[in-house]
């Protein structure tokens, strides 16, 4: 006999399909549509749920999935308030309930209203285009070049100064502001830019001093406007700790959080779904869980599998089982990577989304009330000042990459004393008159393209234009492809240094011609590409390099920055030096950095305790573009970290810590996911390997011998190959694990156990040992990897049992058990069930929160009283037991 479809038993009880179709959705059954056909069972429940429902009634909600969009949704949701049955489906995509429709409509509204404001927001911010007809777009008005009159400190369209050096005292660069002989009008407050939102642009005196420079110290310092109303960027006036996001994604709103009160009502409904799920839903492995319809789930790096079952509302324990039963073992809290939420979510109906680092982090500066995009977007066109173009310099080994940037470097300081040290730090301004304008460019001096796509993988976008350097006794070599492929998938500008002219064979004409297969057509031939022939040996070209550096840079971009803020930056590159500490190289990327700022770059924060340039000259502050070494960081921060001064030293060190707690679980969610054998011919079929690596340590060389030999005989077909790359007698060391680590390879003991530190390591990096004491044990696991069939054997093990003897109930962690220990030992990522009067009451629980007295504690002992709590399960009354069980992998010899 067939099975009833959906129209039909609509039809049966005179109801449209489609609310029969709600209906199946919100008891959890996933049907396609009206011709799907239904099973008795599932017949018979929706008939009956229809009847009890009476037939025409809207639908609930009660089956409603957790809200799994961002809480940018959540207004949308809030409002419908009285309604929940009709705020929900909203908040799902595309809800078959048809009657919510309605409804729905409202609550629409919040969002579509953001948008619009937004865009509106944004409209002005596009750069407005130059008045005049400048050839450079971005030039707004230049300040005149006044002769005489100081350089306006970094301001690349200030006036030079026209005699012998045109840096001026007040120039930063300067470095020697000795040598410059008295600073001319030291805080020239005057010659104001027209059009210039500062008057007075020029940053008087921020080198200090130097020595004996009049002038020097302090007095300098005071920018016109440095006592400009708080530092506080515009814009951005609310308290630093607005706290957007009261609480993070997935809170405690679930089904289960409706409110309270209606504890009775609630607790039938969840009753009665979770037999239609027990009973109806598709079974996994013995477990029934609620499968989802495709919705994307945003998963945190290091996130467990309690936050995605908090996420698709169901336990984590059936989870762990669902996973279990997939090949993977994890308990609930422990942190997974991201394919293994991939092949849970798609075996339960979801896309899992594994939130990016960048837009981590950007959740992370929200809680903090910061958010960079939007403080950007919020500026205005007279916040903006103009600022010195970023130069990176690329091109394939040994073409002069490392060369160039010393000749630049050096181009810089001509007239500069003899044997001028200059330490290296990583960037450096170097300056031009250009059109009569002194004008500074910053290079990155990290030469190569690694440094800039690590910065780049980073999101640190840091270069505004990348010179090319190709040898023209070599021309276009793998490393020049890779290299400006780098650029122009970044957007960035290119200016071609053809380098080395001055050797024989030199033929930059065949350079030129060369770039032209890769879109880089030189302007002699008709492109817009500005090739410079220069020799970084002798020195030729580089003064016209950077001419068409600046050239290019401003043909194209919109140099311009507000210096007027909190500075936010990267951090090129940093190191520990003995005396000093966290050293790090730091560009301003806007908004001006001063001494004694708190800071935070990357998991590192601290107060600017001291700056320098390149040369060593000390400064007090520093620009949008300007390169300085930062002294005063806790620790050292990655090339490519971000950084920004914060209105507290307190928020800098809690941006920080939760940085390094976001890491730590990225971190652990990458160990968990080495090679194990179970997995082998799965990662072999996926293509993530090719060749199942061993490493086989006995106790003895004969039987370390024998395993190998016959490891080696188990035939396999073609497409797997086995390696033994490491093989000795002796314990399992730290250094084998390292190994396994780095090959990925499996690490099989023979009558031998890890050390301490190797089992320490082992389980930190997720690596497999595996442990044998019968050669056949061994060799028929490795048989049964490469054929894909081996599968992990656990089983359970009650690890501990407290007894409930009170129940602290708190509004914002749920209810807490105070339990006293009464045998074995209770863990943090144990898996719990509770028992009332010998019945299992609910299993597969988390253990949320293990706490003694205020501290948090990993696990709790015989006879000790500890507070637990279950996460959402709330169902606990004194007397209860609470029974630990853990997944324990059953040897196998
Ligand atoms: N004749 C001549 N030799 C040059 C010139 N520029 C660089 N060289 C030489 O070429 C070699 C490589 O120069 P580097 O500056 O180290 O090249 P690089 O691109 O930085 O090399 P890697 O750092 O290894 O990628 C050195 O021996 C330089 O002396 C030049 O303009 N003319």
């Amino acid at each position: 006999m067939a099975n009833p479809r959906v129209h039909e038993i609509a039809a049966e009880l005179g109801v449209e399909s489609k609310v029969a179709l709600a209906k199946l959705k919100e008891m959890g059954e996933f049907v396609k549509g009206p011709a799907s056909a239904v099973a008795p069972p599932v017949a018979r429940k929706l008939k009956a749920a229809l009847e009890e429902a009476g037939v025409t009634k809207q639908p609930e909600a009660a089956a409603a999935a957790p809200a799994q969009e961002k809480p940018a949704s959540k207004p949308a949701a809030k409002p419908a308030g009285a309604k929940p049955a009709a705020a929900k489906p909203a908040a799902e995509a595309p809800a078959p309930a048809a009657p919510a429709a309605p409804a729905a409509a409202k609550p629409a509204e919040a969002p579509a209203a953001k948008p619009a404001e937004a865009a509106e927001a944004t409209a002005p911010a596009t750069p407005a285009a130059p008045a005049g007809d400048s050839p450079t777009p971005n030039a707004i008005p230049r300040p005149m070049a006044r002769p005489g009159a100081p350089r306006p400190g970094n301001n690349p369209f200030a006036s030079s100064q026209g005699m012998g050096r045109p840096r001026g005292g007040n120039n930063p660069f300067t470095a020697r502001p000795t040598r410059d002989s008295p600073r001319p009008g030291a805080p020239r407050p005057g010659a104001p830019r027209p059009g210039a939102p500062r008057p007075g642009s020029p940053r008087p005196g921020a080198p200090r001093g130097g020595q004996g420079g009049p002038g020097g110290g302090g007095l300098g310092f005071q920018r016109p406007g440095a006592g400009q109303p708080g530092r506080g960027a515009p814009g951005r006036g609310g308290p630093a700790f607005a706290g957007r996001r009261g609480r993070g994604p997935g809170g405690t709103a679930g089904a289960f959080g409706k409110g309270g009160g209606k504890a009775k009502s609630r607790k039938s409904k969840r009753t009665k779904r979770l037999e239609f799920e027990m009973r109806e839903a598709p079974s996994l492995g013995g477990v029934r869980v609620r499968r989802g319809e495709g919705q994307v789930i945003r998963m945190r790096r290091g996130a467990s599998i309690s936050d995605f079952a908090e996420k698709i509302d169901v336990s984590p324990g059936d989870l762990v089982q669902v996973l279990f039963h997939l090949g993977e073992m994890a308990t609930a809290t422990e942190s997974l990577d991201e394919s293994t939420f991939e092949i849970l979510g798609e075996e339960l109906g979801y896309r899992i989304q594994i939130v990016s680092p960048e837009d981590e982090d950007k959740e992370l500066l929200e809680g903090f009330g910061l958010d960079l995009e939007q403080e950007l977007e919020d500026e205005d066109e007279s916040d903006l000042e103009f600022r010195a173009p970023v130069v990176t310099v690329m091109g394939h080994v040994d073409h002069g990459k490392t060369r160039l940037l010393d000749a630049i470097r050096k181009s810089n300081v001509i007239d500069g004393e003899a044997g001028g040290i200059t330490q290296h730090i990583g960037a450096y301004q170097v300056y031009r008159e250009h059109e009569g304008i002194d004008r500074a460019v910053t290079f990155i001096d990290t030469p190569g393209h690694e440094a800039f796509t690590a910065m780049r993988a980073r999101g640190a976008r840091v270069t505004d234009l990348a010179i090319l350097v190709v040898a023209a006794d070599d021309g276009i070599m793998p490393q020049t492809v890779e290299a400006l492929n780098h650029a122009q998938a970044a957007g960035v500008p290119i200016v071609v240094a053809v380098n080395k002219v001055d050797k024989e064979g030199a033929n930059p004409a065949k350079v030129r011609q060369q770039l032209t297969e890769y879109n880089l057509v030189a302007e002699e031939y008709g492109g817009d590409v500005m090739f410079v022939d220069v020799s970084a040996l002798t020195g030729k070209g580089v003064d016209e390099l950077i001419e068409a550096v600046l050239l290019t840079a401003d043909a194209g971009l919109d140099l311009r920055a507000n210096p007027n803020k909190e500075a936010r930056g990267v951090a090129i590159e940093a190191r520990l030096d003995k005396g000093r500490g966290a050293v790090t190289t730091v560009l301003i990327q806007s908004g001006t950095l001063r001494i004694g700022d708190a800071i935070v770059a990357g998991t590192a924060y601290g107060r600017v305790r001291a700056m320098t340039l390149d040369d060593g000259t000390p400064v007090d502050e520093a620009w949008p573009s300007m390169p300085v070494q930062v002294q005063g960081l806790s620790s050292v921060p990655r090339a490519g970290d971000t950084f920004l001064v914060t209105e507290e030293d307190r928020t800098a060190r809690q941006i920080a810590e939760k940085r390094e707690a976001v890491e730590r679980n990225a971190l652990l969610a990458k160990a968990r996911k080495r090679l194990s054998l179970e997995d082998f011919k799965l990662a072999l079929e996926q293509g993530k390997v090719e060749t199942l690596n061993l490493i086989i340590k006995g106790d003895v060389s004969g039987a370390v011998e024998a395993l190998e030999e016959s490891l080696l005989k188990i035939d396999i077909d073609d497409s797997v190959d086995l390696r033994i790359i490491h093989r000795g007698v002796g314990a399992i060391t730290e250094s084998d694990v390292n190994l396994a680590t780095v090959d990925d390879a499996v690490i099989i003991g023979f009558n031998v156990r890890p050390d301490t530190k190797a089992r320490e390591r082992a389980a930190r990096e997720g690596v497999d040992v595996r442990f044998y004491n019968v050669i056949y044990a061994a060799i028929d696991d490795i048989e049964s990897s490469l054929k894909g069939m081996l599968k992990p054997e656990y089983e359970e093990v009650q690890s501990g049992v407290a007894e409930i003897r009170e129940v602290f109930r708190s509004s914002k962690w749920g209810n807490i058990a105070g339990v006293i220990v009464r045998s074995g030992t209770i863990t943090r990522n144990a898996k719990a069930r509770v028992i009332r009067d010998g019945v299992v009451l609910a299993d597969g629980l988390a253990i949320e929160s293990l706490r003694r007295f205020k501290d948090d504690v990993t696990e709790v002992k015989t006879d000790f009283e500890c507070g637990i709590g279950l996460g959402k399960f709330n169902d606990i009354q004194l007397g209860d037991e609470i029974e630990t069980i853990e997944m324990v992998e059953k040897p196998r010899d």
